[in-house]
Parts: C-alpha cells; sequence; structure tokens
C-alpha cells in the first residue's frame, strides 16, 4: 500500500492513500498506473447496483449494436452521483500537472487549469456540455474492443477506471488492457492486475516517450478481454465532458 495521505471529502468519500510521484513515474514509463483499493468493498457494490437505476443516467449503450464489443454502459446524467462527483472533482488535480507536462512534452497547445470546474467550464463553453462518467456492466463472453474515449475537441489526457467486481470470485477473464502503437515499430499490449476497488489511470490518447534525439509520441487504446465467467461492474472517469 502506497503512502501519501490524500484523505477527503463531504459525502465520506475517501481518496486513499495514494503516493502521486510514482503514479506520475509509472504513467510516464508504462501509460498506466494503478491506485490500490480507491474504493471500498460496500462502495463498490453500492455503484454497481446503480447500474439499474434508469433515472440516474443520460443514455445507455448496448455495444454489439455499435461494434463496440459486447455488454452494456450508461453515461451518469448531471448532477452526478456524489461520490463519483468527488472522484472526479479530487482526482483531477492531482493528474492536471502531468497532463500539462505531457502537453509540452508533445507540442500540444491546450494546458490544463488546476481546478476541474475551471477545465468543465471550458468543455461547455465549446459545447462539450453532457457528462462522461460511466458505469459499464458485462456478462460472460462480453468483452470491449479496444478504443479511445474522445469526445470534443476538449481531452484531458488522462482517465481513470475503476473495478467494482472481484476477479475469480465475481467473474473470470475481463482483464483491462491497453496497447501502445509505437511509430515504425509494432504495438506491444499491457495486461493491468486489478483487484476490486483498485483503480487505474491511463492515457486516453498520445502520451510522450522520452527517446535519444527528444520525445516522441505514442498512441494508447484500452478495452476489456472476454469474461469467461460472471459479472463485472467498472466505473469510468473521463474527465473532459462530450458534444
Ligand atoms: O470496463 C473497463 O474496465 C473499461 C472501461 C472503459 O472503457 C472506460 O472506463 O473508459
Ligand atoms: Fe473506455
Amino acid at each position: 500500500m502506497r503512502n501519501i495521505a490524500t484523505r477527503v471529502h463531504e459525502a465520506g468519500v475517501r481518496v486513499r492513500p495514494a503516493d502521486w510521484a510514482t503514479v506520475s513515474t509509472e504513467v510516464d514509463d508504462q501509460g498506466w498506473s494503478v491506485l490500490p483499493k480507491l474504493l471500498s468493498t460496500q462502495e463498490c457494490d453500492a455503484l454497481a447496483r446503480r447500474f439499474d437505476r434508469e433515472e440516474d443516467f443520460r443514455s445507455h449503450v448496448v455495444m454489439a449494436r455499435h461494434g463496440f464489443g459486447r455488454g452494456e454502459y450508461k453515461y451518469f446524467a448531471y448532477p452526478l452521483p456524489p461520490l463519483v462527483e468527488n472522484l472526479r472533482t479530487n482526482l483531477y488535480p492531482h493528474l492536471a500537472p502531468i497532463a500539462n507536462r505531457w502537453h509540452e512534452a508533445m507540442g500540444g497547445d491546450a494546458r490544463f487549469p488546476d481546478d476541474h470546474a475551471a477545465f468543465i467550464a471550458r468543455c461547455h463553453a465549446a459545447g462539450q456540455t453532457r457528462p462522461t462518467p460511466l458505469l459499464l456492466q458485462y456478462g460472460e463472453d462480453d468483452y470491449n474492443a479496444l478504443h479511445q474515449d474522445l469526445y470534443g475537441e476538449h481531452v484531458f489526457p488522462l482517465q481513470i477506471a475503476i473495478l467494482l467486481s472481484e476477479p475469480g470470485k465475481d467473474f473470470e477473464g475481463g482483464e483491462f488492457v491497453l496497447t501502445e502503437q509505437r511509430p515504425r515499430m509494432q504495438s506491444r499490449a499491457m495486461v493491468v492486475p486489478l483487484s476490486q476497488g483498485d483503480a487505474v489511470v491511463f492515457a486516453v490518447n498520445n502520451r510522450p516517450v522520452q527517446g535519444k534525439r527528444g520525445a516522441y509520441r505514442v498512441k494508447l487504446r484500452h478495452g476489456v478481454s472476454k469474461l469467461r465467467a460472471g459479472h463485472r461492474h467498472t466505473l469510468g472517469i473521463i474527465f473532459h465532458d462530450a458534444t
């Protein structure tokens, strides 16, 4: 367990000890990092149960209908549930310095404010007004095809997914995977080891890699391998809103 205290919040939400320096190093080195036990079992179970509360959501996507894989997801409506709102607001300031460093290294123009409300105001002014936090639900044989969550011109370059189910108990298979497409090289795959309540922080699209002659960009995609059995739920936290 990592050792920085970032305790918090109004609605009893704890962003548990997380070593943000380690997160920063790991996302620079490999494009992802795990925050162990960000949510308790009870918080995970309560969030997963929300999947059936139609009134909490603005839209429902049946993935097979769009060629996205097999399974379902739902985007929360505003106002977000307090736990989701707290996570989005309180994780963002730890990620904004990494996002700014990445944009600087990659020659990207955008810089990100310290405060999530200021970034969301920018999204909303550009017509990206629809909330993007989502709940995903998978059953046996379901999977999530490799994709990127880009919903408009304004893109915050890191996002978070929290596994709400317990591997080996609630489901088998269903691993969180990332691929990294490297210029003039073959792509590589990464499997992220997650337990219930763990969060993975990962690159939405491009990230910089330090080469011998300066930084170059690699492109990441994420997805979920096929479930062999059981049910799996995830909470996705994307920091930009959608058009
Ligand atoms: O279910 C997963 O682990 C993947 C979730 C996902 O694609 C997302 O949160 O954007
Ligand atoms: Fe996604």
